[in-house]
Order: structure tokens, then C-alpha cells, then sequence
């Protein structure tokens, strides 16, 4: 829950604000059942003693709305610094309430955490592209991505005429999945103060059992367009100007990898870090995914385990063409709205990022709010028992769909607010098991921006053998659980599985990276 400035008490299920967030805060003010959870997930409670985090803000990069750091510091009053390699993103000195800033209600500024910019980063969003986003609201990471599709670097910024900014404005689309109507409501009104709303669609949906493919009236749309700027170009030769952007354009979507280097010529935005974040699909990823395959099938012992039947049984939706009843958005503009929501394979998204609905502990700024909110508030919120149960099994559901609407060869960013073992590295652990090398982990980069990570968790074995349909042995704990016990080639090639997740997925903790709490983990789907 990284856009705190766009979370109301109402939002987070609190009925009416009893005052501001205390600057101070004492260990001892945590609630009983919140610190047991603490200690059972093994989080430092430490983290909630840090509570001067940087703030900081994405300016708005489309011309007709940005804001210069100068200006922004001047009208805020306090110190605002544009952060190196991270374009669009500015350090805030002080602690301001931005939601009845000029320059946040005229949409030139988004609340918004480094740790979740970097999670739209290791998306690496292209032009063109189609991005699902499971979990959207209130919608700071959904803004972001619409920007990167609408105002990619400088295409945007000089461009003169209508039809040109009709051209940018479709390149590549947004489709925005929550559950809550009154989240997606924020979300909406979100994407219309930035003015990013014409690329993107909102659903009201289960993010586990939704099925609505990428938009594909979009691409009649598109086509006309590129065919009319081919000869545009032709007989403007030499000018410059729209016929020639559109080309270069048309070029970045067929060149794939290439189209990083064309787009930042000029200078991208977020160029430093989509470059550490970018990796290519090369020999070295094929080796890679070879060496993960092996260590399930040595790990599992031809345990008879098969992952299309696996995945089957836990998808009811079909992917076949065929009469199917049409979902209505929640919000679309006019040129997604009446989308005839395909259902075939051709239609899955490039991109698919899973912001998962989590416990929110690594949201310093988010928890101590509950202390002028109440702490009830917060126990009903995100402690109940009920919500604890089945959490770790919403966020797989959520993971395998978003999985499932994902094209051969596309990204799926899995990330979460939590630093507990079991929402993050465990569900990672699981999934990977349940691929079996259908999806693999990319690397990320421990030291994007120069900001220091924490060291990643060692995911539960007994969740991986049993993911696998290892039989369990052993004398259990004190609950009675069963371990697992392998042979000694097994619990090597255990330790080896677990080092890998541990040594892939990113996370940021208050405590190493003065930032959010948040995890993160890349996945490419192979097939
Ligand atoms: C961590 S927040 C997402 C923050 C958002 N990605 C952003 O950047 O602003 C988690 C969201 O998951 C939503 N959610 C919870 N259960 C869901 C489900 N089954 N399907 C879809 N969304 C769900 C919640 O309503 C909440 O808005």
C-alpha cells in the first residue's frame, strides 16, 4: 500500500479520522495479536520505529501537466529532489500532506513509494504493449504504467498535432482488476486528474477467476493508423515530424529488445533503472531455465507430478473462443468500451503485474496510521483469523491467473507489502513448483538506484516437497506438522532451489533500504 496519500480512512475500512499519524511512535502501542504475527513471520518490529522514511512523489510527465522540482519545491516549502536515474520521481524533505497540494489536485504529482516505481520498472514496460495489473487500486502503480504507454520518454512531449496525440494515446493499453468498487472509484478518479484515462480499463472482479483478455478493437484502430503515417511519411519525407515518430514507433514494437535503446536516445524516462532492470530473453536465460527445470525434476524423483493437469484443476475459466458472457467495465473510454473481449490465447497480455493484497506490515506510514484510526480497526482490517487463513491461498490464485493471462514469453511481477516469509517467497516457492518450468524466476538487481536490499528469506521446504507431492516423514513439530526429509541428492537439490528464490526475488525493508516494506519477485512465462 504504497500511494498512502491515496488512502483514505474510509478506504481502509476505518469510519472516521480521530486525528493525524503521531510522528513518535512506541513499540509498546502495537497490539498483542499484531506483534504475535510479528514474531510468528519473523519481522523485526523494529521496522515500525523508523518513521521519518523519505516521502517521495512522480511528477507528471505529460507536458500539459508536469511540474518542474523548482516549482514543486516552492510550492510545497519544502526541500524537492529529483532522483538520480529515476525519472519523474522527486525525495521529499518534509512530511506533507499532499492530498490539498495545488499541485497534487490539478494531477501533477502522484504519491508514491520507490520500492513500488521500481516494481513497474522490473515490468519493463514497452510501447505498444498490453499490461494487466491484478490489484489496482487505488491505482499509483496503474498511473505509472498508463504513462509509460502514453508518454513514453519524448514522444510525447513535442508532439503538435491531434491525430499524433490520438497515435500516442493508443499504442498500448492498461487493464486495471480489484475487488473493491470504492478502491476502483479512487482508481478512476486517479487516471482522470492525470489524464491517462485513454488507454486504460477498470474491472470490478475475483483477480483469481477473471478472464478478460487484452483489448482487440484496438487493433483495427491501430493498424489504420500506422498504414495512414506509412504514407504520411512517405510524402513528408525529409519534415520530421508525426508521419516519421510513428514509424519509429511501429519499429520499437517489432525490434523487441532494440526498442530500448531507440526510445532513450532522447532520454526515457527511468532510463538507469529500466536498464539495470531490463534482461533479454538470451542464451544465458535458456540456460537458466534448463538448470530450474532439472532441480524440480531431480528435487521431485519422478514423483509423477504434472503441472497442465495441476493447473486445470485450478483454473475452472476457458480459454477457448465461443459464446461467453461479456463483462461490463467499471470504467473504459469510448475506444475500449465496446471491446469484444476475446477469449483465445492470441489475446493474453505482454505484461501482467500481481500487487497482491497482503497484510500490509511493510507499510510503516500505512500502520501507524491505525494509531489515531484505532487498532480494532486495523485487527478487522488485515488480522482475523478468517483473513489470515486464507490469504496465502488468495495470493496464489491471484498468481496463477495472473499467470494464465499472460502470453508465451511475457512478464508477470508478483510484489506485496508484506515482509512475511509465507505471502512472499513461499508463494513464489509454490508457484515455481507447480510450473515446473513453465515459469521462471529473472534476476533483479539488489542495488537498483544505489538503494540497499534485505537479505531474502529461506522459503518453507515443507511447502515445496508438498507442492511437489513429496511424501512428508519425519516426527513433526510441537504442532504435530510433519517435516520433509529427502535424500541426501534431494536436500541438496532442496538448499539449491531455495538459495535461487532467495538469490532472484528483491525485498525492501525500513530497516536496510529507508524505504517501504515490499517484495518483488520477476517471472517469465516460458509456455
Ligand atoms: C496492495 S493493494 C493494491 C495497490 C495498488 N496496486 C496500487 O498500486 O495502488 C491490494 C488491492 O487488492 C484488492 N483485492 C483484494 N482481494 C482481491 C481479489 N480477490 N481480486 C482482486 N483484487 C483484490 C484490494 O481491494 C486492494 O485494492
Amino acid at each position: 500500500m504504497d500511494s498512502d496519500d491515496e488512502y483514505t480512512p474510509e478506504e481502509s475500512g476505518v469510519q472516521k479520522t480521530q486525528g493525524t499519524p503521531l510522528q513518535t511512535f512506541s513499540l509498546e502501542n502495537l497490539p498483542t495479536e499484531f506483534v504475535s504475527f510479528l514474531s510468528k513471520n519473523e519481522i523485526d518490529p523494529a521496522i515500525y520505529t523508523v518513521t521519518d522514511l523519505p516521502r517521495y512523489v512522480r511528477l507528471n510527465p505529460d507536458p500539459h501537466l508536469t511540474i518542474t522540482p523548482q516549482d514543486l519545491e516552492m510550492e510545497l516549502g519544502t526541500k524537492v529532489e529529483p532522483v538520480p536515474g529515476l525519472e519523474a520521481f522527486c525525495r521529499l524533505s518534509g512530511h506533507i500532506k499532499l492530498r490539498n497540494t495545488k499541485a497534487y489536485i490539478e494531477g501533477r504529482i502522484f504519491g508514491m513509494d520507490l520500492s513500488s516505481g521500481i516494481a513497474v520498472y522490473a515490468l519493463d514496460v514497452q510501447p505498444g504493449e498490453h499490461v494487466l495489473d491484478i490489484c489496482c487500486a487505488p491505482g499509483a502503480k496503474l498511473c505509472m504504467i498508463a504513462g509509460l504507454l502514453t508518454n513514453s520518454g519524448h514522444v510525447r512531449s513535442d508532439r503538435s498535432r491531434a491525430s499524433n496525440a490520438l497515435q500516442m494515446d493508443i499504442t498500448g493499453t492498461v487493464t486495471g482488476v480489484d475487488i473493491s468498487p470504492h478502491r476502483l472509484s479512487t482508481c478512476r478518479s486517479l487516471l482522470k486528474r492525470h489524464r491517462l484515462q485513454q488507454c486504460a480499463r477498470l474491472f470490478q472482479a475475483d483477480g483469481t477467476t477473471f478472464g478478460v483478455m487484452r483489448p482487440s478493437a484496438i487493433d483495427t484502430i491501430r493498424a489504420r493508423i500506422m498504414a495512414g503515417n506509412k504514407s504520411n511519411n512517405t510524402s513528408s519525407a525529409g519534415n520530421g515530424s508525426a508521419g516519421k515518430r510513428s514509424l519509429d514507433r511501429e519499429s520499437y514494437q517489432n525490434e523487441g529488445s532494440s526498442s530500448d535503446e531507440s526510445m532513450d536516445q532522447d532520454g526515457g524516462p527511468g532510463l538507469e533503472v529500466r536498464q539495470q532492470f531490463h534482461s533479454n530473453y538470451t542464451q544465458k536465460g535458456e540456460s537458466s531455465i534448463k538448470r530450474q527445470r532439472a532441480t524440480l525434476e531431480r528435487l521431485s524423483g519422478f514423483s509423477g507430478h504434472t503441472d497442465r493437469e495441476e493447473e486445470a484443476t485450478i483454473f475452472n475459466g476457458t480459454e477457448t473462443e465461443g459464446s461467453h458472457e461479456k463483462l461490463v467495465p467499471f470504467f473504459a473510454p469510448k475506444t475500449l468500451r465496446n471491446d469484444p473481449q476475446h477469449r483465445s490465447e492470441a489475446y493474453k497480455y505482454d505484461k501482467v503485474i500481481v500487487d497482491a493484497e497482503c497484510t500490509h506490515d511493510g507499510s510503516i506510514a500505512h500502520i501507524l496510521k491505525y494509531e489515531s484510526w484505532g487498532w480494532d480497526n486495523f485487527h478487522k482490517n488485515f488480522m482475523s483469523q478468517n483473513r489470515l487463513d486464507s490469504l496465502m491461498d488468495l495470493q496464489r490464485g491471484l498468481l496463477m491467473n495472473g499467470f494464465r493471462l499472460t502470453k508465451a514469453g511475457g512478464i508477470i511481477v508478483y510484489s506485496t507489502c508484506s515482509l512475511s516469509r509465507a505471502q512472499n517467497e513461499d508463494v513464489i516457492a509454490w508457484f515455481l513448483t507447480k510450473m515446473h518450468g513453465r515459469a521462471v524466476l529473472e534476476p533483479l538487481p539488489k542495488h537498483a538506484l544505489g538503494i540497499p536490499t534485505a537479505n531474502c528469506k529461506r522459503p518453507c521446504r515443507s511447502i515445496i516437497a508438498d507442492a511437489l507431492g513429496l511424501q512428508q516423514s519425519g516426527p513433526g513439530n510441537a504442532n504435530g506438522i510433519v517435516g520433509w526429509h529427502g535424500t541426501p541428492e534431494q536436500e541438496t537439490e532442496m538448499i539449491q532451489f531455495q538459495d535461487h528464490i532467495m538469490d532472484k526475488c528483491l525485498r525492501y525493508d525500513p530497516l536496510a533500504s529507508n524505504t517501504s516494506g515490499f517484495f518483488l519477485a520477476r517471472i517469465r512465462k516460458i509456455s
